[in-house]
């Protein structure tokens, strides 16, 4: 079945956090964007028109394979060229597995500047999910500045760099609070002099409500699309039992609180209480960067057995300390799939080795790996790989590991990197094994949170370590029950190893789902079987050199 949108991607202004900003990007009027709710088998088709006026724009359907429709991947100058002003690109890809997905823009830094929304795959009709629930709810969570991405991505490319710095505030579904705080009465101040909130519920940035009965099970939607910050979810007097991790099922286990790490989903089921006259704040902190500077974001969940401006009895539970990493790890590591679930196959074909670095280059800083800090070119490399345009990017491949004498507790001994838009070309057919290994940044003594996300593919989250990964971590691989996820975080001077079959047609980017790391260099471009790649649609190729191509061919 076909499931269509027509939508225009538009700039608006508004006040996701109170305050008033222009320049943000929303869908058909709306931010953050529709949601997508479709079943598995469906065909999800969006017709995009871009009302940008002067620049393009692609749109990305986070963690769906694109299985066949690579060039649907709408990423800028890996999967297609970017919309033009006025034009219309008609995405159209299978959904093909049941999950909690979202979408956003990957041109430039335009998923900061708001466009994103949820994407829901339900399974088939008639067939049921290994848990039970009544009702559900998403949460979509971003993070926001008050500052535009023009002027940021700016900031990011000048001479000395200038940092981004921390988030305004969180949002939950595009809503937060910046001037005032929920966490006092609104005829009250907190410590810091900040006013409690008065809303009447009708203002963009009041509080997400999540009405629910007692004595029910629901179901919490929840992914992150953060430009920057690593978040942790916790529910007031609710246990939270985790059960699916983008688009795909978990071991169910029990926790009070949980971290969500950009480009990551979960789904969690709560049992609302039996009798309860009271409301209760859903709050969502920032983990693994000084907090001190964004504001917290909360929702309400609303128990229909009472009124819903009355206040939660209690504050909003705590966020964990930011720099607890340990806690941080003892959540991640307890990650492991449903039993039944796909097992990786027991050996790799290829393995590559990823050391992720802070560099400079030509005095910018720069984010490389191996050394090589990735810079798109202007062709679509799904284009130019399939046609053979060898001229369109650089043709010498990034190196598949690094010095094994490298200290990754020490900032880089020479820090500076290569800048280039080569590919890593994968064969196809092949199981690989990617270890993301962490390390210094520039400044002495600090090692950051990175999320890597894989386009196309799901993969294996085989392990984590501390330090540098070696021989001796190889027999801590599980190879048993690893979670199969998309995005999976490296910790501070540590490794994570994935691994992946290399299935699916098409390029792929690969990549830190920090928006202004991504900026800033930090991904690999993966090619697997475009030989295999089939009905690339003209619109996808109609710039750089696949334009010049078509161009030429209409002339013959
Ligand atoms: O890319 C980054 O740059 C800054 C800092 O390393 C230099 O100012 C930071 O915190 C990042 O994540």
């Amino acid at each position: 079945k076909d499931v269509p949108y027509n939508w225009e991607v538009m700039y608006m202004s508004g006040a996701p956090d109170c305050i008033e900003k222009d320049h943000i990007i929303g869908i058909n009027g709306r931010f953050p964007g529709p949601p997508i709710n479709a079943r598995v088998g469906d065909n999800v088709v969006v017709y995009l028109t871009n009302k940008l006026h002067d620049e393009g724009v692609v749109i990305h359907w986070h963690g769906i394979r694109q299985l066949e429709t690579p060039w649907a991947d709408g990423t800028a100058s890996i999967s297609q060229c970017p919309i033009k002003p006025g034009e219309t690109f008609k995405y159209n890809f299978t959904v093909d597995k049941a999950g909690t997905y979202f979408y956003h823009g990957h041109l430039g830094m335009q998923r900061s500047a708001g466009l994103y929304g949820m994407l829901i795959v339900d399974v088939e009709e008639g067939k049921k999910e290994p848990f039970h629930y009544d009702g559900e709810f998403s949460l979509l969570l971003s993070d926001w500045w008050h500052k535009g991405i023009e002027e940021q991505e700016k900031d990011l490319d000048a001479t000395p760099m200038r940092w981004i710095g921390e988030a305004q505030s969180l949002l939950i579904n595009g809503r937060g609070q910046y001037s005032c705080t929920l966490t006092v009465p609104a005829n009250s101040k907190n410590s810091k002099g900040v006013p409690g909130c008065k809303f009447t519920g009708k203002e963009q940035c009041a509080p997400n409500i999540l009405d629910v009965e007692p004595g029910k099970t629901y179901r919490l939607r929840v992914a992150s699309t953060t430009a920057l910050a690593s978040l942790n979810v916790a529910i007031e007097s609710h246990n939270m039992m985790m059960v699916e991790a983008d688009g795909n099922y978990l071991q169910p286990f029990i926790v009070k609180d949980f971290d969500i790490y950009s480009g990551e989903s979960y789904s969690v089921i709560i049992n609302t209480h039996e009798l309860s006259t009271h409301n209760y704040w859903i709050s969502v902190g920032v983990r693994g960067r000084d907090p001190t500077k964004t504001a917290r974001g909360f929702a309400l969940l609303h128990y229909k057995s009472t009124g819903v401006s009355k206040r939660p009895k209690h504050p909003p539970p705590a966020t964990p300390l930011w720099n607890d990493y340990a806690r941080s790890k003892s959540f991640t590591y307890k990650l492991f799939a449903l039993p039944g679930s796909p097992k990786p196959p027991p050996n790799y074909d290829h393995r590559i080795f990823l050391l992720n670095t802070q560099n400079y280059f030509e005095g910018k800083t720069r984010w490389a790996i191996n050394n090589v800090s990735l810079k798109l070119t202007d062709t679509p490399y799904l284009g130019s790989i399939k046609f053979g345009l060898t001229n369109a990017f650089d043709q010498i491949s990034p190196p598949e590991t690094f010095i094994d004498t490298y200290d990754i507790t020490k900032p880089p001994p020479n820090p500076n990197c290569r800048v280039s838009s080569g590919v890593y070309n994968l064969n196809f057919g092949k199981t690989y094994d990617v270890i993301l290994q962490n390390a210094n940044i520039i400044q002495d003594g600090v090692s950051e949170i990175h999320p890597w996300h894989l386009h196309g593919h799901d993969f294996w989250v085989l392990g984590y370590g501390d330090g540098m990964f070696s021989e001796k971590d190889e027999g801590k691989l599980n190879l048993e029950n690893p979670p199969l996820r998309n995005t999976v975080v490296i910790f501070p001077h540590g490794w994570t190893a994935i691994r992946f079959m290399t299935d699916n047609p098409g390029v792929w980017a690969f990549h830190c789902h920090i928006e202004p790391h991504l900026h800033m260099g930090m991904g690999v471009i993966f090619a697997e079987g475009v030989h295999l790649v089939q009905n690339i649609p003209k619109e996808a190729l109609s710039c750089g050199l696949t334009g010049e191509m078509l161009m030429s061919q209409n002339h013959n």
